[in-house]
């Protein structure tokens, strides 16, 4: 077997707590390779690279942009596949990020984290570290996924939540269940995917990210020169209010009149492609949004970064392909 390739990038996997202070080992040491080794002895040869060493709170464009290039510059013949350690704060946005730019790969390429780090009660580290080590071992899958107590496709993973630091599944609950409740075969995953991005990207290009709630006042969003687009995360009916009876201010469609007259577009994600849409569903399309259909809020932000950013391929194709399975499709 091949080497496994480690990139290292902080989060709390390359932590260790000092005076109940959790913060990334300064001399980023490999720990979850050495307690592998411990564990279950040199079968496996590591190369190790320590590529950031940041809390994954404090990622960003120049962390993606790092990712991006080092994993550009890796000669796939040499390694059976490649372990990526994250954070796991931002360990969905990322892997949204990787799993589209990185579709075509051909070798696995699994984005693991930890919730403690490695050594301390309780740390599922070295298990998602094993988990995939054992994946690659088999050499079943090819490409990017995320692993975190269980493989999920990287396009889909809904961030933890705050109470039991679980993470969700945009769409079907399960990788794992293939056919069934993924809507993704194993045949679908292991079919080659045609490379659409080989150059490094620069972030310049933001995106400005508005969730919605009741009683939203969209006067509060001034899109600037750097704005390059905005991305509405609507009501899971993908709705969002109209009403302009108690103010054009609070009504979405008022807003992305305001953004067009500025020649920025407004993207609501979410949207289902079947009918029949609510009236005001109607109204937001007809007030010249554009909809990104069933792919989950994080993966069209990171999806409309990627668009904005790179320079091989239209913006309107980007956006208009369905890049690695961010769009969760029905039958
Ligand atoms: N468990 C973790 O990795 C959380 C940490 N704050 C991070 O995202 O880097």
């Amino acid at each position: 077997m091949k080497k496994i390739l480690v990139l290292f990038t902080g989060g709390t996997i390359g932590s260790i707590t000092t005076d109940g202070i959790i913060d990334v080992e300064r001399e980023g040491k490999y720990a979850v390779v050495e307690a592998y080794k411990s564990a279950y002895g040199d079968d496996v040869e590591f190369e190790c690279r320590q590529i950031l060493n940041i809390l994954s709170e404090n990622m960003g464009f120049s962390g993606w942009e790092k990712m991006i290039h080092e994993i550009n510059s890796i000669d796939t013949a040499l390694y059976s596949g490649v372990i990526l350690t994250h954070g796991s704060d931002t360990l969905a946005y990322t892997s949204a990020l990787l799993g589209m730019y990185f579709r075509h790969f051909d070798i696995p390429l699994f984005i693991i984290a930890s919730n403690k780090p490695i050594g301390e009660k309780g740390s599922n580290g070295l298990f998602n570290f094993t988990s995939a080590v054992g994946l690659i071992k088999e050499g079943k899958y090819k490409g990017v996924f995320t692993l975190y107590e269980r493989v999920m496709l990287p396009t889909r993973v809904i961030p933890a939540d705050t109470c039991r630091d679980r993470f969700g599944v945009y769409g079907y609950d399960g990788f794992n269940d293939f056919s069934v409740f993924s809507g993704v075969s194993e045949n679908m995953l292991s079919r080659p995917r045609e490379r659409i991005f080989h150059n490094d990207v620069k972030f310049g290009k933001r995106i400005l990210f508005i969730e919605g709630y009741p009683a939203m006042d969209f006067g509060c969003f001034m899109p600037n020169e750097d704005t390059a687009a905005v991305l509405y995360s609507p009501y899971h009916s993908a709705t969002a209010c109209t009403d302009v009876s108690k103010g054009k201010s609070y009504a979405l469609t008022e807003f992305i009149k305001r953004c067009i007259t500025k020649n920025i577009m407004v993207y609501i994600c979410g949207l289902k492609r079947k009918v029949p849409i609510y009236s005001t569903v109607a109204e937001i399309i007809k007030a010249g949004s554009i909809p990104i259909y069933t792919t989950s809020a994080v993966a069209a932000y990171m999806k409309l970064l990627l668009a904005y950013n790179q320079e091989e391929m239209p913006v309107k194709e980007v956006m208009g392909k369905d890049l690695f399975f961010e769009e969760v499709k029905f039958s």
